[in-house]
């Protein structure tokens, strides 16, 4: 089972993020992660097509997701919109940004669209808001994962909570995805 991981980041901060989401994938037996950073300019889109699950991620810039993510959104609309190569895989998604609020949701609501769009089934977060920064879902999100972070090295922020909080819902989406493909093969 793949579950592809499709994600911007400048600094490197929604980059942890991503890797948090892998790791939380990898906890499910037969389920297997691939980071696509759309940094790179090369976008897989075999691979995205083989994937069973799609997470996007992007750190939250000007109160959406960036310009990059964009991009590609917009570049899968003849290659994988038009096709319906992503009709009914799960899609989920996680975002970062500086600001505790930040506008974050708006940028979780643009990829859960996005998902809809291309009759993808999203995934949301399963998590109580926890009060409390070493708490998961610290910030309250459950369209998808929120992080923040302070201008410091990704090697400090975001912080663990954050981190497990992205874990988590690489789990559940490898979890649930799992479980929708057992249930297809009946
Ligand atoms: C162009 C730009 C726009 C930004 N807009 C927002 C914003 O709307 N809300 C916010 O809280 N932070 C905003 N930030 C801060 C970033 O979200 C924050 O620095 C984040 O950690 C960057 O993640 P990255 O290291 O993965 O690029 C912005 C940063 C940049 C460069």
């Amino acid at each position: 089972m793949q579950i592809a991981i499709l994600f911007d980041s400048g600094v490197g901060h929604t980059a942890k993020q991503a890797q948090a989401v892998a790791e939380g994938v990898s906890r499910v037996d037969g389920a297997q992660a691939t980071l696509i950073p759309v940094a790179d300019g090369n976008i897989p889109w075999a691979t995205l097509e083989q994937s069973d699950a799609i997470i996007f991620g992007s750190p939250t810039y000007n109160g959406t997701v960036s310009a990059r993510l964009k991009k590609v959104m917009e570049d899968s609309t003849g290659v994988a919109w038009v096709p319906q190569k992503w009709r009914n895989k799960i899609a989920a998604g996680f975002t970062n940004s500086g600001a505790m609020h930040g506008d974050k949701l708006n940028s979780l609501i643009t990829m859960a669209l996005f998902a809809a769009q291309h009759g993808m089934i999203w995934v949301g977060l399963d998590l109580f808001a926890n009060i409390g920064d070493d708490k998961m879902n610290r910030i309250g999100g459950w369209l998808g994962a929120m992080a923040q972070s302070n201008r410091e090295s990704p090697d400090l922020s975001p912080i663990k909570s954050d981190l497990d909080t992205a874990a988590h819902l690489g789990q559940r989406v490898a979890e649930v995805t799992l479980q929708f493909r057992n249930g297809a093969e009946k």
